[in-house]
């Protein structure tokens, strides 16, 4: 288990700039289930047996979400749910963004 799932995602105010290059691949390593596209946001899709299976699940992910203050975009059908994050305060990704990916790999 990545030790990002035992952190907490903090709010961004801004004026950070947004993960990219070296230290976005570090982060990106830890994380292999999930695509960074576009150096901009974090993208993981997951496969369900049914509809139900699916929407219990997003409504997990929002839970979490609701807990760390920090909401991902999530596309959901039968069987598949797609979850997409990044910081909007700057339009790119911070470590918050690997800390939600984290924790959703854990639930
Ligand atoms: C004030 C509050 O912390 C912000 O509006 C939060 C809410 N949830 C958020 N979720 C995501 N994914 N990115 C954000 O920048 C963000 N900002």
């Amino acid at each position: 288990m990545s030790d990002l799932a035992q952190r907490e995602c903090v709010p961004c105010k801004g004026g950070v700039p947004p993960l990219k290059g070296e230290k976005l691949e570090e982060l990106a390593r830890q994380l292999p289930d999930w695509e960074v596209v576009d150096e901009h946001h974090l993208r993981r899709k997951f496969r369900f047996g049914n509809f139900r299976e699916a929407l219990d699940f997003v409504n997990r992910v929002g839970e979490l979400a609701e807990e760390q203050n920090h909401h991902p975009d999530i596309c959901f059908g039968w069987g598949r749910v797609e979850i997409t994050v990044f910081t909007h305060k700057i339009d790119g990704l911070t470590e918050s963004d690997f800390i939600f990916a984290a924790k959703v790999d854990n639930l």
